[in-house]
């Protein structure tokens, strides 16, 4: 008899990864399934609300549904690279990015601007279309949602976890040990498309990790930070400059996806996250979609809409990062941001009942580079053996 149903409904409950980059090892829990998953990612959903029990208690809401959350707090190995990244010894930017071979000579400019106007176009022509499709369209229904947010299960991570899990022996609530990965050098990094839908995406044919977070937090910078490269996404002062689902294919083998921001104007007051429609639609449907790197200003006090994001992400099970940014900004008297970054984990893991992996970034002096490369190479690593074993 196949033990496939079974390990799929045990995927199922793999609600989340934790993978430290450089820790001597990373491990994966399967979360043991009190109950059964609400799956009602689909539509714009306010932060859980916690039962009064629950708030007496200072319990996040969902925590203990689905079985506990297990941190991994073995110490980080750092490497020399890091430490080359992460301390400062000069007011000098560390960040070399003339170590890579993309923007040093002037063809190469000269190649990446007529590429950046090709890019600007394709932007406004998906936007103006997606627009159009968007006022169209109706409301995504809730069954729906939840059929997508049961298909997305059966891809991505959670399939990878059955898989490891079932050859490793494992039982619900057992620890698996993700192998460290090295950085990857990154190699090439291409523009692919920008869309304005899930089936206008390119095929689902590498894992892909998607940047999202609040307009103007540093998306595009972080990706062009992690390439090496100046100016393959855009960068604006103006907030909502990244309109569309963009996809970057590195190394030939893997996907970095840019998309529109959140909320900006709307900030400190709402706390409910309003995707755009078919930002919501990437998240449920894509099914190569490893993890999200969920962006994060160290530089300013926790926004409650950020913490609604990430309880958005861990009520429909997506996996995601908590990728700090900015954090070269200082202000007079020293750096808010460690106080920054203490005060969201703590809502953070109120509001999800656990705290995911977080990497401090920032986009000006490269600090976080090797760090995230590597954390992305180990669950690439992870979801492509799901993938192949299935
Ligand atoms: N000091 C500092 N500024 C940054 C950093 N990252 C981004 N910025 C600045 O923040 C502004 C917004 O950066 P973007 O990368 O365009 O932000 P985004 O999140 O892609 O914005 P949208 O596409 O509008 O949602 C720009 O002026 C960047 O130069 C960083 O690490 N440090
Ligand atoms: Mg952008």
């Amino acid at each position: 008899m196949s033990l496939l149903p079974q390990l799929l409904g045990l995927a199922r409950h793999c609600r989340y990864v934790w993978v430290r980059p450089h820790a001597t090892q990373a491990s994966l829990r399967i979360s043991a399934a009190a109950g059964t998953s609400s799956g009602s990612g689909g539509g714009n959903l306010a932060a859980p609300v916690r039962s009064p029990q629950q708030q007496r208690r200072g319990v996040a809401a969902g925590a203990g549904r689905r079985g506990n959350v297990f941190l991994d707090d073995s110490p980080k190995r750092r490497t020399p690279a890091d430490a080359q990244y992460n301390e400062p010894t000069s007011g000098q930017p560390l960040f070399d990015s003339s170590r890579f071979n993309y923007d040093s000579d002037e063809e190469e400019q000269q190649r990446q601007a007529a590429q950046e106007q090709e890019h600007e176009e394709d932007h406004q022509a998906a936007a103006d279309n997606g627009q159009d499709q968007e006022a169209a369209s109706s409301t995504t229904a809730a069954a729906a949602a939840a059929q997508q947010l049961r298909r997305r299960a059966r891809g991505g991570l959670g399939a990878a976890a059955a898989v490891a899990a079932a050859s490793a022996g494992l039982q619900e609530g057992q620890d698996l040990v993700l192998p460290p990965a090295r950085a990857v050098k990154i190699k090439t990094a291409e523009f692919v498309k920008s869309s304005v839908t899930v089936d206008q995406c390119p095929a689902a044919r590498y894992p892909e990790f998607a940047v999202i977070g609040r307009s103007n937090v540093g998306k595009s910078s972080l990706i062009n930070m992690i390439t090496g490269r100046n100016a393959l996404a855009m960068v604006s002062k103006t907030p909502g400059k990244t309109r569309c689902i963009n996809h970057f294919v590195i190394n030939g083998s893997w996907f970095l996806v840019d998309l529109p921001g959140y909320g900006y104007a709307k900030t400190s007051k709402v706390n409910a996250v309003e995707w755009n429609r078919f930002t919501r639609e990437y998240f449920v449907e894509r099914e190569t979609l490893v993890t999200v790197l969920l962006l994060v200003d160290a530089s300013i006090p926790p926004m409650p809409l950020d913490v609604a994001c990430a309880a958005w992400f861990a009520e429909a099970e997506i996996p995601f990062t908590i990728v700090f940014t900015k954090l070269d900004k200082k202000k007079k008297g020293g750096s808010p941001s460690d106080e920054n970054i203490a005060a969201f984990e703590e809502q953070v893991g109120e509001a999800c009942g656990y705290v995911p992996p977080t990497i401090r970034t920032s986009s000006k002096s490269g600090q976080g580079r090797t760090e995230l490369l590597a954390h992305v190479a180990q669950l690439r690593d992870f979801f492509n053996k799901g993938r192949h074993g299935m």
